[in-house]
């Protein structure tokens, strides 16, 4: 059974009413088993380890770079999805920050470019050109079917559900900061002012991930069955960005052994 066919609406209001065999996990319990996922956060994924050790290229980092431009977009996107969702007024004062965060806002004299305009200087920091980002032609095709993947599940299911989906950022920091404590030794053609999306990254999801975990502590504890539903979950979140590693690698591949797509890197 998919994830999705598996949470139909029906299944997780069954899921609220389910004593099942076993009462539900400590709130103690629950979070460390959350936690836990960690260990197949895609910090781990081949191209990452790669990335973290200092052995791509200049051209695979530009094409990981590149293509998670098509993350950065659809982050805005997915959030935007789930307020669209959600009747909860005291929820979406929170979480429409996490848009701002992205689109940046002008407010009166109150200025900040967003994390997609970060991204893009990130790119150029790299070599990449503006164009080169943000047209998506590097993006493969396999990045924007594990990227679209998580929009959907924003989209179709319940706000509550895609919340708890997005607590992959609770490994994120880490990852951030592995990026800023290794590139400048061993990508040191890369414009260190570049790095600034990780450096913002590490208390903006911080602060993203207490808001979210703290909901999915409280809302999935009704029952086992619920909390173990977060937890797969939470697994289908970190499959979506192994996938993208792996999209995003294969692609790498491909572009060494027979060149680039027609349409992409020739233009
Ligand atoms: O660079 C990364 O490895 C990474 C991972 C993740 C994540 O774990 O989902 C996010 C980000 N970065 C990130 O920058 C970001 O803004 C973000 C938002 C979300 C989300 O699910 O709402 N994840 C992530």
């Amino acid at each position: 059974m998919s994830y999705i066919e598996q949470s139909s609406i029906e299944h997780t209001a069954a899921l609220i009413t389910s004593t099942g065999d076993q009462p539900p996990w400590s709130p103690e319990e629950f979070e460390a088993l959350l936690r836990e996922k960690g260990t197949s956060y895609h910090i781990y994924h081949p191209f990452h380890v790669m990335m973290a050790e200092g052995k791509l290229t200049r051209e695979q980092l530009q094409g990981w770079v590149a293509n998670r431009f098509y993350y950065q977009i659809s982050i805005p996107v997915k959030d935007a999805a789930i307020l669209s969702n959600c009747p909860d007024r005291a929820i979406r004062r929170e979480w429409i920050q996490r848009i701002l965060d992205h689109d940046g806002f002008e407010i009166g004299d109150v200025k900040d470019p967003g994390g997609i305009e970060a991204w893009v200087r990130l790119g150029e920091a790299t070599g990449l050109s503006r164009d080169d980002v943000t047209s998506l032609r590097f993006v493969a095709p396999a990045t924007r079917f594990a990227v679209d993947a998580y929009i959907n599940f924003a989209r179709q299911r319940p706000w509550q559900e895609a919340v708890a989906s997005s607590l992959t950022e609770l490994f994120a920091p880490h990852i951030h900061q592995q990026r800023l404590d290794t590139w400048p030794t061993h990508y040191p053609w890369v414009d260190t002012a570049g790095l600034q999306y990780f450096r913002n990254r590490l208390t903006q999801a911080r602060r993203d991930v207490e808001h979210g975990l703290r909901f999915t502590l409280d809302y999935f504890s009704q029952s086992r069955a619920m909390q173990q539903r977060a937890l797969d979950i939470l697994q289908f979140k970190l499959d979506v960005l192994w996938a993208m590693a792996d999209a995003i690698m294969l692609s790498q591949c491909k572009v060494a052994i027979v060149g680039p797509r027609k349409g992409a890197r020739d233009e």
